[in-house]
């Protein structure tokens, strides 16, 4: 009781005279937090438990979590540690085995984890679970037939159309902040692969609806994960936003149904397979949020990463001309007149088939791999949905959650010397799931052929059409990259304004080399 000062609280409030309805709340509320915070595990096999539970605990799990599960290890001296977040008990787990026990364990659930740290409300189990799996596995297969070869081999000129359009707006030399610009192409090819045709040609209302998701994803709070039931400004805002975004979707399928004409987009593909509601909002809301974020923030590391490496770029640009050389021209001549005109270098792109993009640019796959290592901070997440379990030799109670920060391998000297370096060309290690830039062991990620895909067609664009470098805030050349910040999950960003990319447009891109 000591660090909430209970006595000196309560003579405050007498000497106040405080109503005492408002006290009885506010206490019973005081001391169910203090009774959830130190209930421990007591078992031998328990993980240990942080020293001086605080509630800054909490704080800083949902603030700085890269340092405080760093802390966390180190002043527990252990692999695998506890503490509570509030109602959840969490163990975070590390070591070369509980890796393994985590990424392999079958009772181990991610979207029961996922509902919990972004704030969706409490499950009711076998109602809501039972639903939200069948509704899960209708939006995964929904996604296995955007990424079909025939529908990726359309998505390309469609993809390279967008960006072409995307970077006509930009000055032919200037200086860009990657977060915004490379996030900005990210967006609408996350839009045009997973949505529909009237969001993803209206640039208007595709501003509008990157503006909506961001308030969604800025709706996730500490206060809302803490508190699902609370209806807390960020929770309105995020309320509010998904209703829009709702409305859009919604008043676009009625518009398609109205018109009886079906268009080539994913839209299609639900309302061809008669997919209820949920199953759409689901996907779209859920997928353009995860999907354009990771691959916009690889994206935008990428592009810092070769902007600070003239080697790089030069190897990637060669590449990019090379997969030009051998595909486009012979395909090019038999595009009809309908095609943009023939110097774009988006045409020349669009020709170039799937199966190259996927199978011969082994440059560009070691970059975005080096690029994701460093700047995808993920905390890989999972609730225990049952029985008890263990990992590494320690009791992992039913309803626990379970973490996992992939900073454990990626950022690990003896698997990656010099870890925060990027280095393309460095070794990989051998052994299993030393490597997790898309998950691993028994969740992987399903979209990761489009990302790939979005993250090379728009590196290719740009590699040809631009020249750039990275830059700091006064415009000076900056060599050697700045740190990543991991504390930021989100796009890792280094403090604001310190890195930018100064691009000058190609106005006459060279011919590719043969
Ligand atoms: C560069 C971009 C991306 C990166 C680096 C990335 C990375 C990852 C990683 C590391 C996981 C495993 C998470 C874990 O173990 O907890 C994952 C899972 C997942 N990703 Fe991605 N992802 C990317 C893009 C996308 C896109 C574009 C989509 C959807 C269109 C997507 C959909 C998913 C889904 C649904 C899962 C969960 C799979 C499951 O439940 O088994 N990802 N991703």
């Amino acid at each position: 009781m000591h660090p909430f000062g209970l006595i000196a609280l309560l003579q405050f409030l007498w000497e106040h005279e405080i109503p005492s309805l408002f006290v009885l709340v506010a206490l019973g509320l005081l001391l169910s937090v203090v009774f959830l915070c130190y209930r421990n595990q007591t078992c031998q096999d328990a993980p240990a438990t942080l020293p001086h539970f605080t509630l800054s605990h909490i704080a800083s799990f949902m603030k700085q979590r890269h340092d405080f599960l760093a802390w966390g290890f180190k002043v527990t001296n252990q692999r695998l540690f506890q503490f509570r977040l509030l109602r959840n008990n969490v163990v975070v787990v590390s070591g070369e085995q509980g890796r393994k026990d985590f990424f392999n364990a079958k009772g181990l659930d991610i979207h029961e984890a996922f509902a919990i740290l972004t704030g969706d409300l409490p499950l009711l189990y076998g109602v809501t679970t039972e639903r939200r799996r069948q509704l899960v596995a209708k939006m995964y297969k929904r996604l296995s037939n955007v990424q079909r070869n025939e529908r990726l081999t359309d998505l390309i000129p469609e993809v390279l159309n967008d960006c072409r359009r995307h970077l006509q707006s930009w000055e032919k030399a200037g200086s860009l902040d990657p977060f915004e610009k490379i996030y900005e192409l990210t967006f609408q090819a996350t839009v045009r692969c997973l949505t529909c045709t009237e969001i993803a040609d209206e640039p208007k209302l595709v501003a509008r609806c990157k503006q909506l998701f961001e308030q969604v994803e800025r709706g996730i709070t500490p206060a809302t994960v803490l508190f699902p039931w609370f209806p807390s400004p960020s929770m309105v805002m995020r309320a509010r936003a998904t209703k829009q975004l709702y409305d859009i979707i919604v008043n676009t399928m009625k518009v398609r149904k109205q018109s009886g004409v079906p268009r080539n987009d994913t839209l299609q593909i639900f309302l061809d397979s008669e997919d209820e509601l949920a199953t759409v909002m689901g996907f779209m809301m859920g997928f353009v949020t995860a999907g354009s974020r990771t691959t916009g923030t690889s994206a935008s590391w990428l592009f810092i990463y070769l902007g600070c490496h003239p080697k790089w770029r030069h190897e990637a640009r060669a590449e990019v001309k090379k997969l030009i050389t051998s595909h486009s021209l012979e395909t090019v001549s038999e595009c009809n007149s309908n095609s943009p005109p023939r110097d774009s270098s988006s045409t020349a792109l669009s020709s170039i088939p799937l199966s190259a993009w996927e199978n011969e640019t082994p440059v560009l796959d070691t970059l975005i791999r080096e690029a994701i290592r460093l700047s995808q901070a993920y905390v890989a997440s999972r609730r225990n949905i049952g029985p008890d379990m263990y990992i590494d030799g320690k009791v992992i109670p039913t309803g626990a959650l379970v973490v996992y920060p992939v900073a454990d391998v990626h950022l690990d000297p003896t698997l990656y010397p010099d870890p925060w370096k990027f280095d393309p060309a460095r070794p990989q290690p051998k052994c299993n799931l030393t490597y997790l830039g898309w998950g691993g062991g028994r969740t992987t990620c399903i979209g990761s052929r489009l990302a790939r895909l979005n993250i090379k067609l728009i590196a290719a664009l740009l590699l040809v059409d631009f020249d750039f470098d990275t830059v700091d805030v006064s415009g000076g050349i900056v060599d050697s990259p700045p740190k990543p910040n991991w504390n930021d999950p989100v796009t890792c960003r280094p403090a604001q304004g310190q890195v930018f990319l100064k691009y000058k447009r190609l106005d006459n891109p060279e011919p590719p080399s043969s």
